[in-house]
């Protein structure tokens, strides 16, 4: 196969390319950036892999940087883009990056493609857009199934992580997993429990937001891998209700894990922090899926929020949560719920009219603890509706706040 029309993102880096091959190495274009194109799917980053060593890449160059230049991969710079460009290698290094030792360069594309996880991804490509085709990973790419290259339970044994990876592209893909890798996923699922958990999360978030998500957790249900990843051994029953409801799609990784706290029963903020932390996601996630789960029990409750709930939620967590809510069966119209959203007489707590150097200048307290609690009942009033956010009704407000409070 010869591709006659290269992305952009290839037409870029064919610089590097002839740089290399006109010092007498190979150099190739490798992995998922082939597959993708052949697919017709935008690029995200440009691999490229060479019969030369990282020392002898790094001569040609002026701009490199060692990214990892234990496994042989040296990033060039050019015209302000990176480019990964790895040295052909045998075994692979992801499993366990303190032993590089267990990286052996060759100077072979053959060997270099033989080690890598799927035939779709053991795709090479010339500048002259020829492909280099050594496993029929063409044919499975057209009939849309994942295969390990070689002996499946050989490629998970380098890295575990690579089951994870087979059911995330068969959801981000809309692919088969062949059933022989499929039940050598089965075998060696136990082996996912050694693999960095972040690794873990980031195939776990792409399956989720992919295209077939339904079909990635069909296969994760399967091959019973689901077991070991964190938190997740008792939670056949939210997997399975998932693959019931009908086609849905999610749009981010936020969406994702308020669906996957919902299913799974947390709703207490404390359990929501428990699940996102075992999976070590960000705290500013962990926020955020807090905030949309208390939405989401609204909108189950209620189908909509109160002013106060609505303020503290925030828009883009209740834009989350009705997208959730909207899978689950029980969305409202997000127009109506951003009408809602709007009408919030503020929407941060800085835009209230008065602050504490305002009561104090007022005379109506003196600073301590009952200055944030008059603050706090000006607040909730305003989003209330109760009293206007204007100053000299709110310090009015405040007063009788304060006399209250005294007598
Ligand atoms: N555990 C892994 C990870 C990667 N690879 C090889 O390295 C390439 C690039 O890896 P990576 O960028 O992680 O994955 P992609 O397949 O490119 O997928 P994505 O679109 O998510 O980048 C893969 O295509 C595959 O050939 C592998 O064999 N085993
Ligand atoms: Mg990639």
């Amino acid at each position: 196969m010869i591709l006659t029309q290269l992305p952009p993102e290839f037409e870029a880096a064919r610089p590097v390319l002839d740089t290399i091959t006109a010092a007498g190495y190979e150099a190739y274009f490798v992995g998922g950036c082939v597959r993708d194109t052949i697919l017709g799917k935008p690029l995200h980053d440009v691999d490229i892999a060479t019969s030369a060593f990282p020392a002898e890449v790094k001569a040609l160059f002026k701009r490199t940087v060692d990214t990892g230049i234990e496994h042989g991969t040296v990033m060039i710079l050019d015209h302000g883009t990176g480019y990964e460009t790895t040295t052909f290698r045998t075994e692979s290094s992801y499993q366990d990056y303190r032993r590089p030792d267990s990286v052996t360069f060759v100077r072979s594309l053959q060997q270099d493609l033989q080690r890598r996880d799927f035939t779709i991804n053991a795709l090479a490509m010339k500048t002259s857009g020829e492909v280099v085709d050594l496993f029929d990973g063409l044919a499975d790419l057209k009939a849309g199934v994942l295969r390990a290259v070689g002996v499946a339970e050989d490629r998970f044994h380098e890295d575990a992580l690579r089951m994870m990876r087979a059911i995330r592209f068969a959801s981000q893909l809309d692919f088969d997993i062949e059933s022989t890798t499929e039940r050598a996923i089965q075998d060696n699922a136990a082996l996912l429990s050694k693999i960095a958990v972040e690794r873990t999360r980031v195939e776990w978030e792409k399956l989720l937001t992919g295209q077939a998500p339904k079909r990635g957790l069909a296969a994760l249900l399967a091959t019973d891998l689901y077991r070991y990843m964190p938190k997740m051994a008792d939670q056949r029953a939210a997997l399975v209700t998932l693959c019931d409801l009908p086609d849905w799609q999610l749009p981010d990784t936020a969406s994702a894990w308020t669906l996957m706290a919902w299913l799974t029963g947390c709703r207490e903020r404390q359990q929501i922090s428990r699940l996102l932390k075992a999976w070590k996601t960000s705290n500013e996630l962990i926020m955020h899926v807090e905030a949309a789960s208390h939405a989401l029990a609204a909108l189950k409750a209620y189908g909509r929020l109160t002013a106060r709930e609505n303020f503290d939620v925030g828009h883009t967590a209740l834009k989350t949560a009705n997208q959730v809510a909207t899978l689950l069966g029980f969305g409202q119209s997000q127009a109506e719920l951003d009408q809602a959203y709007s009408a919030l007489p503020i929407h941060d707590k800085h835009e209230l009219a008065v602050n504490g150097g305002d009561l104090l200048r007022a005379g109506l307290v003196t600073p301590g603890p009952a200055m944030g609690q008059i603050l706090a009942a000006c607040l909730a009033a305003v989003i209330n509706g109760k009293v206007k956010n204007e100053r000299a009704e709110l310090l009015d407000f405040a007063r009788m706040v304060a006399d209250s409070k005294s007598d």
